[in-house]
């Protein structure tokens, strides 16, 4: 579905401490109609507070929250146009599905009739109307996490919020529902705001993607910006593999090239910020942006040299791990599988050119932490 740029929820300059404590301070976010954002940061950067705080369980110490226009800080959560699916997602046992789901919907007295439709269009959603006459028990883990996401979007809730839904299901089914959460998201439109400290899932589900640490959103962007263009070392390192290289400048060569020592050799690098000679950089490469390349024994050249200490066949890549003659710094390389490559033949120990595919570097200032 087309995300309409309307904000849904606006966080202002929001603040939230326990005691002296404090978690976020002066947190602004928003995030539009319709968008699939998900929050991610390692345990205890402050995920599930910013989600109580929206859903209402919490009370911020300063700030604002906006729903759909509507200024809700100081509006109690039953109230707000929020549904939470939680990481347990406790369903009553004595009930049947059918009644789970439409629990809320009688505690508002809506009418039977309606109910009826409702729920069992709900069911239809997440593909288990038939189970509406089973108890929770019968069901499996990931039938069951369904059933809390139907209990959660029967109510039609603007924004619904879930808060590591997927950490309880093994890794097949977590993969199965990940596909399914977003495609039931599109379908329903619905603004779905997900937290996670899995920057796998994270990278799979999301529209967006907003990276936390200690209460500070470090970037906030697409999936790809996030992987392809880290803002600094800390998101870098948390999203995926990556390998840093120590350079320091020699000189601007042109507006995008500088001369640099990279890990003892001289080499050009893409860097976009202005430099001084001596300064020092990090050089950011995933692994699939690494290149190993044949070397004669006696051949001078530009590149990093390396010795292939590991490699490991995973189907579709190959995996190396090289290690560089320079310092001993350890650099993954991941390679397309082709059996035709002649490079695939890199015996261990072999002595390798590492370069990179050229302009996919990510320089960064070397405080960037
Ligand atoms: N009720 C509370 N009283 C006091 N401190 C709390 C309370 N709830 C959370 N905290 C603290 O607030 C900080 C942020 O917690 P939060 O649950 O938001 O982190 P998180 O990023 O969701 O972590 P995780 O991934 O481990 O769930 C933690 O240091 C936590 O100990």
């Amino acid at each position: 579905m087309e995300t309409t740029k309307k904000p849904i929820v606006e966080l202002r300059s929001l603040k939230k401490a326990y005691g002296d404590n404090t978690i976020i301070n002066d947190f602004n976010l928003t995030i539009n109609n319709g968008e699939f954002v998900t929050i991610l940061g390692p345990s205890g950067c402050g995920k599930t507070t910013v989600l109580r705080l929206i859903a209402g369980f919490e009370e911020a110490n300063g700030g604002q929250i906006i729903i759909d226009g509507e200024d809700v800080t100081n509006i109690p959560a039953e109230q707000r146009h929020v549904n939470t699916v939680f990481q347990s997602y406790a369903l009553f046992p004595h009930m049947t599905i059918f009644d789970n789901v439409a629990f809320g919907l009688r505690m508002q007295k809506v009418a039977e009739t309606e109910i009826k439709t409702r729920v069992l269009d709900a069911l239809r959603m997440v593909q288990l109307e038939e189970m509406a006459d089973r108890k929770p028990a019968q069901l499996s883990g990931g039938q069951q996490q369904r059933i809390a996401i139907a209990r959660a979007v029967v109510n039609k809730p603007k924004v619904l919020l879930l808060d590591e839904s997927l950490s309880a299901l093994d890794y097949k089914l977590r993969k199965q529902m990940q596909n399914e959460l977003k495609s039931l998201q599109r379908q329903l439109g619905i603004t779905f705001i997900f937290v996670t400290h899995d920057q796998e899932e994270a990278l799979t589900m999301s529209d967006r993607i907003i990276v936390l640490r200690k209460g500070n959103i470090e970037q906030d962007g697409s999936p790809r910006e996030i992987y392809e263009e880290p803002r600094n070392l800390f998101v870098a390192k948390f999203i995926g593999e990556i390998n840093i290289f120590d350079a320091t400048v020699i000189e601007r060569v042109d507006e995008q090239r500088v001369r640099a020592n990279v890990e003892g050799r001289i080499c050009d690098i893409y860097v976009e910020q202005p430099v001084q000679p001596n300064q020092k950089l990090k050089v950011l490469l995933r692994p699939e942006d690494v290149l190993l390349e044949e070397l004669d024994d006696d051949e001078h050249t530009t590149k990093i040299i390396g010795y292939i200490r590991e490699r490991n066949y995973k189907g579709m890549t190959l995996e190396s791990t090289v290690e560089l003659e320079h310092n001993g710094k350890m650099v993954l390389v991941s390679e397309f599988f082709n059996e035709d490559d002649p490079n695939i033949d890199h015996s261990l120990d072999q002595r390798v050119g590492v370069t990179w595919i050229e302009k996919w570097e990510v320089v960064l200032n070397d405080e960037d932490e």
